[in-house]
């Protein structure tokens, strides 16, 4: 069977396919390489043949995971590389090696599905937009901090913004003026949030009018996937374009 992962800075995102490369046997999100070999298990339960991977961390994290994965399933392994261009997608960086390859590989996943002009929001550690217009050119995105990032710098900066996850997640029942610290601070991240994607939403309809598809990706997507009622919801869109990216032949 086939290993992909993605291996984001918060969380690595896995899943196995059987060896046609199509259907998928399993999958989850993990916190640390501990846990991605904890849930792959013994060689023997998914038989891993080939790995594809793409990372956004350093290359010493990510040759360590390699190095486990091979020593422990003998998997080779392929990992996304920075391109210029690819499946009609012209890279929009000044320098093609700096852009995030998990924004390429879902930009990439995203033209391919749109066949057409597309803005990918990526909702993870980092919130990213990326634009690429009907001709496959990436025009260039936007970054911004996520929403674990929002909340931990308030609650890391401040002194008297101290609240639980539980309390974090009642807070979201409504966008209401917060009237206890919680609600303040939930709802106004929420709120900056939104305000991103409606921003993009705009620069979007500038370019292109009403002709473009709207993705929504990464841990977070379903924060603001009612904001955005045409947008599509396609949490493994950097799967899609892993898969472009690094053909398993
Ligand atoms: N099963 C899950 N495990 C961990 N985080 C999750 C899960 N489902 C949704 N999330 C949300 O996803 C966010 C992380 O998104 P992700 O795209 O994995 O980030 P990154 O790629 O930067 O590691 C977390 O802030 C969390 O709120
Ligand atoms: C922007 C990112 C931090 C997003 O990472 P994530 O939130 O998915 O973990 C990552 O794509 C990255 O490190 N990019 C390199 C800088 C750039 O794209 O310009
Ligand atoms: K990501």
């Amino acid at each position: 069977m086939i290993l992909e992962l993605d291996c984001g800075n918060s969380f690595i995102k896995w899943r196995v396919l059987q060896s046609d490369g199509l259907t998928a046997v399993e999958g989850g999100v993990v916190g640390s390489d501990g846990d991605l070999l904890a849930s792959l298990g013994c060689a023997e339960k998914f038989q891993l043949k080939k790995c594809r991977l793409v990372s956004v961390r350093t290359q010493a994290e990510t040759d360590s995971l390699v190095a486990s994965l091979v020593s422990v399933f003998g998997v080779s392994v392929v990992r996304a590389v920075p391109a210029r261009e690819m499946a009609g997608v012209r890279n929009g960086y000044e320098d093609y090696e700096r852009l995030g390859l998990d924004r390429w590989l879902a930009l990439l996943g995203g033209f391919h599905l749109a066949s057409g002009a597309c803005l990918v929001l990526d909702f993870g550690t980092a919130i990213t937009a990326d634009f690429v217009g009907a001709d496959g050119g990436h025009l260039g995105g936007f970054i911004c901090p996520g929403m674990p990032l929002m909340r931990n710098q308030l609650r890391t900066h401040t002194r008297r913004i101290r609240y639980d996850d539980t309390a974090a997640e009642r807070a979201h029942e409504s966008l209401a003026p917060g009237r206890t610290t919680v609600e303040a601070v939930e709802r106004g991240c929420m709120l900056m949030l939104r305000g991103f994607v409606l921003t993009q939403l705009e620069l979007a309809r500038e370019y292109w009018g009403k002709d473009f598809v709207v993705f929504l990706t990464g841990g977070d997507a379903d924060l603001v996937s009612g904001v955005v009622p045409g947008a599509r919801v396609v949490p493994d869109l950097v799967f899609v374009g892993l898969a472009m990216a690094c053909p398993l032949s």
